[in-house]
């Protein structure tokens, strides 16, 4: 199936799982039952929606043999249940090595099982000490689903508004955020969804995890926020598939209603 305009809806699964810490073949098998079941519900999901490093967790310490060398077991499998299923899929971000690097990395890939895009996360958390295990991705990402322009962002990429405007500066009307985001921040990260949806007047597709990793406390709280700030589906803290149609005409809808990219004063934001 193709959609050639934009007011068609989709079907959005988010999958809020737990992840088992450094078992990447266990965590694959669990996604995979996950999944088998979005795509066995009445509604069938047109897009499904993985969290950040559903791989292996924040195993950083075993990080280097733990990764997923080239992606190349995660992306065979992944196109392939993709195009079995007719379901883009989102599939969250992995531990990825290439070379003598591991990057957090989301792979896209569309119904036919083709990837459209991989992004490696740019602004890593020191919180967790990301930085000293993993390498920075180098650049933004957008790219389209059924023609619907889409940017990706993970995580801790949401504290940077920049990102999201120049998604949204450059057609982005879905944002899509795979994270991994704990206790005791729950505000923080409703309410940068929110913003960045609101101000960017763009939906917001967020899944994240639930579960123990180490010290961290995981809330799940996956998220579809609509371009103007409605709460369109939100999880709880355990793990569930959060469900949720996306009106994608809403976007031009909202963006015409008050013109903030027409009344934006660029040449002023500098001093
Ligand atoms: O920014 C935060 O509070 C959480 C970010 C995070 O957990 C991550 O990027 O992995």
């Amino acid at each position: 199936m193709t959609m050639s305009d934009k007011t068609k809806a989709w079907n959005v699964a988010l999958i809020q799982s737990d992840i088992i810490l450094g078992q990447p073949a266990q965590n694959r098998e669990r996604m995979e039952t996950k999944m088998e079941q979005a795509v066995s519900a009445p509604e069938k999901p047109d897009v499904i929606v993985l969290s950040e490093m559903w791989n292996t967790g924040y195993d950083l310490n075993q990080i280097g043999s733990l990764a997923d060398p080239d992606g190349k077991e995660s992306r065979a499998w992944l196109a392939s249940f993709a195009r079995t299923h007719g379901v883009h899929i989102v599939a969250g971000s992995i531990a990825e090595k290439r070379g003598d690097k591991v990057y957090n990395t989301m792979l896209v890939f569309d119904r036919t099982g083709r990837e459209v895009a991989s992004y490696s996360k740019i602004h890593l958390f020191r919180l967790m000490e990301e930085e000293k295990h993993l390498a920075p991705g180098d650049r933004a990402v957008k790219f389209e689903l059924d023609g619907i322009p889409s940017g990706a962002s993970i995580c801790y990429d949401i504290r940077f508004p920049e990102l999201a405007r120049t998604l949204s500066l450059n057609g982005t009307e879905v944002l899509f955020v795979p994270a991994e985001w704990p206790h005791p921040r729950l505000h923080h990260w409703r309410t940068l969804l929110m913003a960045r949806a609101i101000e960017n007047q763009m939906y917001v597709i967020a899944c994240n995890r639930t579960g123990t990793g180490g010290r961290d406390v995981f809330f799940g709280h996956s998220l579809i926020i609509d371009p103007w700030g409605e709460i369109v589906a939100e999880g709880g803290e355990e793990e569930e598939i959060v469900t949720g149609r996306v009106d994608l005409g809403l976007v031009a809808e909202v963006r015409g209603r008050i013109p903030v990219f027409s009344d934006r004063r660029p040449s002023l934001y500098e001093l």
